[in-house]
């Protein structure tokens, strides 16, 4: 559960005074989620979503996200943007923490998505990717390329705690992905964090994409990348589900464009991808306090997922695998 910061009633009842938004009814922790506390509040008119920015949000960097996610709704994509106070205020402080009422969206978020959920998933990125063509604001990725070699020197040996030679193994992927990270492929803004958890569905409709606290200018066929691993896996990254994989990268291709030169870069990219996440989780693994409410994701999801990446990289040596996983 990811619940960092308690809100009072007093506290929250103060805070919906600013908006006209009606009365408090509830307020309720979301279970799901490990980056910021978020609660559903409901009050007399409407149910919102209230989050609480923690970790590795920059209150900074948040009008970014609302510049994005107003951008995104303008052009018509279902996009959660933050609720203006009476005085047109978006991003607010409570507890101590930046904040702000985010529009509730409905639909839920699938657990094992079908060859045509992923279809339409998919397609919502490549929608994405679209709308933000004339986004005019930039910011770096700071879960990017050059921030892991960064992170996997603080994670440092404890990784090995969380196996025997993940340290040694991650030392070897982050010099081999590095090494022929691409730089020339098309960029925008992307959201970089596109897993099933961050896409609402109601049956094979999305009803709503969330979560946008990630986003950034980045490669855009890492998003896709990002997401291929997100989807085409089961939890434990064992078992690979090729109609999946299949569905996410056609259906960005019905929305939006992917030249040759980036469906090449695709295996080099979602193994960049899955050493990103086995980082991140890894690091959260070793530095999650023991009385946190959130469950830890397992690193090692990813390190399975990158050995699948790395069978297929035709750069590598370690071929021997003929289905391609990007394409039917
Ligand atoms: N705008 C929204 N509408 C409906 N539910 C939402 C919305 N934003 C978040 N949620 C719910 O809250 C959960 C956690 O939100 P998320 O942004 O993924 O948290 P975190 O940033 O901590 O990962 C989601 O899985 C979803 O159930
Ligand atoms: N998707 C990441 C963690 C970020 O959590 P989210 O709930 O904000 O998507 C992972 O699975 O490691």
């Amino acid at each position: 559960m990811a619940v960092y910061t308690q809100v009072s009633a007093e506290a929250l009842g103060d805070f919906l005074a600013r908006y006209d938004v009606g009365e408090l009814v509830s307020a309720k922790g979301i279970a799901e989620g490990v980056e910021n506390s978020n609660y559903l509040v409901e009050t007399t008119q409407d149910r919102f979503i209230l989050t609480l920015y923690e970790r590795r949000v920059n209150a900074d960097e948040l009008p970014y996200f609302m510049a994005l996610l107003d951008h995104l709704a303008a052009k018509g994509l279902s996009v959660p943007p933050a609720i203006k106070d009476r005085n047109g205020v978006a991003i607010q402080r409570l507890e101590g923490r930046p904040a702000c009422l985010i529009k509730f969206l409905r639909g839920v978020s699938v657990s094992h998505p079908t060859p045509a959920q992923a279809l339409v998933a998919g397609g919502a990125l490549g929608q994405m990717h679209r709308a933000v063509e004339d986004f005019a604001l930039d910011r770096p990725n700071s879960m990017g390329a050059q921030t892991w070699q960064a992170l996997f020197e603080q994670c440092g040996r404890d990784l090995d705690r969380i196996h025997p030679d993940l340290y040694d193994r991650v030392e070897e992927a982050l010099d081999q992905v590095l090494a022929r990270w691409p730089t020339d492929l098309p960029t925008g803004a992307i959201h970089a964090d596109l897993f099933p958890d961050n896409i609402l569905m109601l049956g094979d409709q999305v009803t709503g994409l969330i979560d946008f606290y990630f986003a950034c200018t980045d490669l855009r066929a890492y998003d896709l990348a990002v997401m291929h691993g997100a989807w085409a896996f089961d939890s434990t990254g064992t078992d690979f589900f090729p109609a999946t994989g299949h569905g996410i990268v056609s259906g960005y291709r019905d929305a939006f464009e992917l030249s040759e030169a980036e469906l090449a870069a695709l295996p080099v990219l979602a193994q960049g991808a899955s050493l990103r996440f086995l980082l991140s989780r890894a690091w959260d693994w070793l530095n999650t306090p023991a009385d946190a409410l959130v469950t830890r994701k397992d690193p090692l999801a990813y390190l399975r997922r990158y050995d699948f990446y790395r069978t297929f990289d035709p750069a590598t040596t370690l071929q021997g695998v003929n289905a391609d996983p990007f394409l039917a």
